[in-house]
């Protein structure tokens, strides 16, 4: 049994499936784990899996499907949830009083942001409960995201929206910008696939430098740049009237109205 008891994914796709995958190699129980995917399909040896919720009530039921999928899935759920079970939410947008509404006698309910690094441990965990971090349902959710990576709680649920559109979405954001590199140089007249290591590496080592020193990322690109020099040269065109700044903001904005658009969707379904 896990910290968390019985554990119920109620869809185990590209992130639930991530969540799961770091709990079971962190030494999480397989046979604490269920999972309801109307599929049915398997996801890890000693893991049950049913394609509609079997008997019984789990001590946290973890919803990991679509939010579209929510004003569909939660009666199914609902019965399952009683004043002892915990309920974890990763929907982007959906709102704690949506939630609230669709599972009426869940004990606790928290909302949980990860992303797709979760799956190696390197991922981050924002969260946002109904009693603040020090409730005791909190407790448990923290401890049970803990090996998932940065775990931290939201001060102000106004904000979720863009804790997901930066660390939930953020890597593919990242990934997009590890293309890029690559095909940047490949334009300039690398073989397309060095330049896509070139790229890879690169990220990941200056990731791993910024993870690892005192200096703010700011300051280790000013330790690159020599005065006079070709980096000085590429950060113009970055910041040149605020180019990347700008880009950058106007993505996770975009993203952070998406989030909204789909928690009014959600308040509408289950209204
Ligand atoms: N992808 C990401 O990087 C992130 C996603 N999220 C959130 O995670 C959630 C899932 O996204 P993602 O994993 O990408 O989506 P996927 O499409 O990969 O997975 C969706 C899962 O939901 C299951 N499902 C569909 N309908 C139901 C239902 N009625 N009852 C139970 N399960 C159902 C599917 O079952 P089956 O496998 O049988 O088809 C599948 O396992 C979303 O709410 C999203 O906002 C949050 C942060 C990051
Ligand atoms: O794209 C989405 O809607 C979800 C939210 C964060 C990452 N994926």
């Amino acid at each position: 049994m896990s910290a968390a008891g019985r554990l119920w994914l109620a869809g185990c796709g590209t992130m639930a499936g991530a969540m799961l995958r770091r709990w079971l190699s962190s030494g999480l129980d397989p046979a604490a784990v269920t999972v309801v995917r109307p599929s049915g399909r398997p996801v890890a040896p000693g893991v049950a899996v049913h394609a509609a919720p079997p008997a019984g009530t789990p001590d946290l039921l973890l919803l990991g499907f679509k939010p579209q999928k929510l004003a569909e899935a939660a009666p199914r759920f609902a019965p399952h949830v009683g004043p002892d079970t915990i309920l974890v939410s990763i929907l982007a947008g959906v709102e704690l009083a949506t939630l609230r509404r669709a599972f009426p006698a869940a004990g606790a309910i928290v909302r949980a942001m990860p992303n797709t690094p979760v799956a190696i441990g390197e991922g981050v965990v924002g969260l946002f409960g109904e009693g603040g971090p020090e409730a005791p349902a909190n407790a448990t959710v923290a401890a049970l995201m803990a090996p998932l990576g940065l775990v931290e709680w939201i001060a102000d649920e106004a904000l979720f929206d863009v804790v997901t559109a930066l660390a939930g979405s953020g890597p593919a954001f990242l990934f997009r910008f590890i293309d890029a590199l690559g095909a940047g140089g490949a334009a300039l007249g690398l073989a397309p696939d060095q330049a896509a290591r070139f790229a890879l590496a690169t990220v990941q080592g200056a990731a791993q430098l910024a993870a690892r020193a005192e200096a703010p990322p700011a300051a280790l690109a000013e330790q690159v740049a020599s005065p006079g020099g070709s980096t000085r040269a590429g950060l113009a065109v970055l910041d040149e009237a605020g180019a990347l700044a700008r880009l950058v903001e106007a993505t996770l904005a975009a993203a952070t109205r998406r989030n909204a658009e789909m928690a009014q969707a959600a308040r509408d379904a289950t209204a």
